[in-house]
């Protein structure tokens, strides 16, 4: 007599497949959602091409968002991931820059969306892990752009703007092509606002003889970071890193959280306003929001890039959840 209970188990002649799963995606006339079917999302604002949001597939948020950040395009928005070109800060004493506002125009125009696309891999945490790209374009001759850059930087050019999502990643990357006969200088840079729970338990890692502008202290700017040891923030922070090391990893109460890698992008502005600054920041809400904030901020500020009429800047980040 077969004993049931214990007859080997065989597999059936076809195995289930999961079913087919699909990238949700929402797009109106202000805002671009890509959610994947684990659950991480995205959420991106037409105006500056800013990221707004950034989930996990708990619905974690991972960027800081200021309670008093406009969104209906008046003003760059407080937090998520603004785009910085042509200039970084101001450039008073460079011709070509010297009439455009603080951190230029990509932040303050409005970006056209060029579409998205998806694409599965078999390699990381997940087989059939999904990923989507959205992309943001934005143009001399775009009707979104803003009007101070026409009148200020008087360049032909073309950018092309894309935000990557998957399981455990988000990628923001960049192509700044000259699109005229005369070259342009240009910074590029990617205002990340981290979102941490507690900043006094946030450590820096990946800084170690890093050269360094602090821009806090203006009698005694150029430094370099100690060799060892973490970089906590304790004080206004605001300092323009050229990194030795690949990557910068944020640890939090000494769990590793984000790793933050950069391609063809030299610096790393680390910055934190703190007490006072946050309380002079009219869309900072709310005014103690910088305890929950970090801004690491991969980006080609250190120099001037130069493109030729023709030739492309590229660059790119990519921030990694590790917890
Ligand atoms: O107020 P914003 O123009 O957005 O600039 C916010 C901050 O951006 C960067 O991190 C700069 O290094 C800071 O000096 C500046 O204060």
């Amino acid at each position: 007599m077969v004993d049931r209970a214990n007859k080997p188990k065989t597999l059936s002649s076809t195995p289930s497949l999961p079913p087919q799963a699909s990238v949700t995606f929402s797009e109106d006339n202000s805002r671009v959602t890509a959610e994947l079917p684990t659950g991480e999302s995205v959420e991106v604002l037409l105006y500056g091409a800013t990221v707004l949001s950034w989930k996990d597939a708990a619905g974690d948020e991972k960027l800081w968002l200021s309670e008093a950040a406009k969104l209906d395009g008046s003003r760059a928005v407080r937090g998520g991931i603004p785009v910085v070109f042509p200039v970084f800060g101001t450039a008073p004493d460079h011709p070509q820059t010297k009439s455009l506002p603080q951190h230029g125009f990509a932040r303050t125009s409005r970006w056209e969306f060029l579409g998205k696309s998806t694409s599965e891999s078999m390699v990381g945490r997940a087989a059939n892990e999904l990923t989507v790209k959205l992309d943001f374009g934005l143009s001399s001759a775009a009707p979104g752009l803003d009007p101070t850059a026409a009148a200020s930087w008087p360049f032909k050019f073309n950018l092309i703007y894309s935000v990557t999502l998957n399981r455990e990643s988000l990628t923001t990357s960049i192509v700044a092509t000259n699109d005229g006969a005369a070259p342009f200088d240009c910074q590029v840079l990617m205002h990340t606002y981290l979102r941490v729970k507690d900043i006094t338990t946030v450590e820096i890692t990946g800084l170690a003889n890093a050269p360094y502008h602090d821009k806090v202290d203006a009698a005694n700017p150029s430094k370099t970071q100690p060799a060892s040891g973490p970089l906590t923030i304790s004080a206004e922070t605001d300092r323009v890193y050229t990194p030795v090391e690949d990557a910068v990893t944020v640890t939090e109460g000494g769990k590793p959280k984000f790793r933050v890698t950069r391609d063809n992008l030299s610096n790393v502005v680390v910055w934190n306003p703190w007490t006072e600054k946050a309380q002079g920041i009219a869309d900072f809400a709310p005014k103690d929001g910088f305890r929950q904030m970090l801004c690491v901020e991969p980006g080609a500020v250190g120099a001037w890039q130069s493109v030729e009429g023709g030739d492309a800047f590229e660059g790119a980040q990519t921030i990694t959840l590790l917890d």
